[in-house]
């Protein structure tokens, strides 16, 4: 039986560039996070958090410089990602499936973020709140060792906050990484914050 094991997670964002649009949005850019890092990635609307997410996820390219990640990324934005049609329980297996989780993860997943009672209900008809839990649920179904948030506590009650703390500062614990970008800032522990510049054109 071989004794390797899985490299640690890992990110390094290095000097980089990304227009969008005909904007500059990030420029010289330099991150890099470790294993059982908690970064908060904040600054003004329009700064470029949720494009570092998406880059960092493979999502979006680069206009210059590197980005390299070691592990598996989960990304939980404003695209809910689930399929509305199905109930939580099913969309999420989708997900596991996909993703070569177990119904045990879902089933974990499901507690975690309060959902047992959901389960067999439509996406579609979950509320904001619901569906931002929704949303955590398939990244913590996922098993991924990246996490990145863009606004997780957006739309959640103060319980379901309580409950995403847990769920990342247990993430981080075991060696995970999670990227939190939000306005306010977390109230868990994080290893630093790391703060985007405004925007040339608003500056
Ligand atoms: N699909 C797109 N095409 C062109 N420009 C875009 C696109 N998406 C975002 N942008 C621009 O990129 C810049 C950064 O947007 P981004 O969503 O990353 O900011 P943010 O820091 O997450 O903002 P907020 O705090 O408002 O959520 C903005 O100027 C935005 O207009």
């Amino acid at each position: 039986m071989s004794s390797r094991q899985a490299p640690l997670p890992s990110i390094s964002v290095d000097n980089v560039a990304v227009i969008r649009g005909n904007r500059l949005v990030l420029r010289g850019l330099t991150v890099t996070a470790r294993s059982g890092d908690i970064i908060w990635v904040r600054g003004a609307n329009g700064c470029g958090k949720s494009t570092l997410l998406r880059l960092i996820a493979g999502l979006l390219h680069a206009t210059a410089g590197s980005i390299q990640t070691e592990g598996r990324i989960a990304l939980a934005d404003e695209n809910l990602a689930l399929d509305a049609n199905l109930t939580v329980a099913k969309a999420l297996m989708f997900w596991a499936d996909m993703d070569g989780a177990s119904a045990d993860a879902r089933s974990a997943a499901l507690a975690d973020m309060d959902l047992q009672g959901l389960a067999q209900v439509p996406v579609r008809f979950l509320s904001t709140g619901q569906r931002k839990r929704a949303s955590i649920a398939r990244v913590l179904t996922s098993k991924a060792d990246i996490w990145l948030l863009d606004e997780p506590y957006n739309g959640l009650d103060s319980a379901s906050c309580a409950r995403l703390d847990q769920a990342i500062t247990a993430h981080a614990a075991t060696g995970g990484i999670v990227l939190v970008a939000a306005h306010q800032p977390p109230s868990i522990n994080v290893a630093h914050s790391l703060i985007l510049d405004r925007p040339e054109a608003d500056a």
